[in-house]
């Protein structure tokens, strides 16, 4: 029985500014979840690094050149204007491939600097050099101009480990969810095969990926 109802099955009045127990109860089991989500989200992270190296250089090479080529044939990819990718880190998807292209079309291609909690996005060059950051990333160095969120067409995003219906595990410091909340435009998700997984663990900020593009095929988000 709630607090509520025993006080006033005693006849005694409720102060009103006193949360009711089953709303404490309620935070307290969602904040619970929470943390549980975050050590899941730990341990897949944990399992997917053990992995990642197992996997022959030939395999990510080949997914790689496979997943791109599926990329350069699609329309959200031909008609953006503005994309934003990033540079790979070991094991992660490579859109150099992409970026060759994109410069070929005439395309801005973006790069995000970490920037305290946030990304700026930077429009580099062909040839640009760019900085290694502490997290071991190119990255465009501060005196590269930034662009707009606002402006970008197209996001491609990193991860870990991934599942057909775009939902994403990155490197933990949410910087791709943050960024996600105040854009309203496409998302691409390369990644291979071998590392993903059914069930991502996932909390209220993550949002999936429109699009997951890997070696065997294109997986798009159900809309409802
Ligand atoms: N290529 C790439 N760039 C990116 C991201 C990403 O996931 N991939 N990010 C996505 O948000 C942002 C940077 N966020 C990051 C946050 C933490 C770590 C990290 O913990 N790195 C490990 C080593 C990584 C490895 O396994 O090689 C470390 O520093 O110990 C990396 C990136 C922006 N740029
Ligand atoms: N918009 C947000 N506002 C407040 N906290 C957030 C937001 N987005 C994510 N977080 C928090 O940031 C922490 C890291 O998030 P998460 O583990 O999902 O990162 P990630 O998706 O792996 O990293 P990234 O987005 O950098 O690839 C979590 O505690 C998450 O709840």
């Amino acid at each position: 029985m709630s607090i509520t109802r025993s006080l006033l099955l005693e006849g005694r009045s409720v102060p009103p500014n006193i949360p009711n127990a089953q709303t404490i109860l309620n935070f307290t089991l969602a904040k619970k979840s929470e943390r549980t989500i975050s050590m899941d989200k730990a341990t897949l992270r944990h399992q997917i690094k053990k992995k990642r190296p197992l996997l022959s250089p030939a395999y990510y090479d080949k997914a790689n050149k496979i997943i791109s080529n599926r990329i350069l044939n699609l329309d959200i990819f031909q008609s953006a204007q503005t994309i934003l990718a990033f540079s790979a880190m070991t094991y992660e998807f490579d859109s150099s491939i992409l970026q060759q292209k994109a410069y070929q079309q005439e395309k801005k291609w973006l790069l995000p600097r970490v920037q305290g909690k946030s990304l700026s996005l930077h429009a580099v060059t062909p040839g640009q050099t760019l900085e290694l950051s502490s997290f071991g990333i190119q990255e465009p160095s501060l005196s590269v101009p930034t662009t707009s969120l606002q402006d970008v067409d197209l996001i491609i995003l990193p991860c870990l480990s991934c599942n057909h219906f775009g939902e994403r595990l990155g490197y933990g410091g949410g910087y791709y969810d943050r960024l996600l909340m105040h854009y309203t435009g496409a998302t691409l998700l390369p990644y291979f095969e071998k590392l993903m997984v059914e069930v991502i663990p996932t909390d209220r900020y993550d949002r999936k990926a429109d699009l997951v593009v890997t070696e065997k095929g294109l997986f798009s988000r159900p809309h409802f």
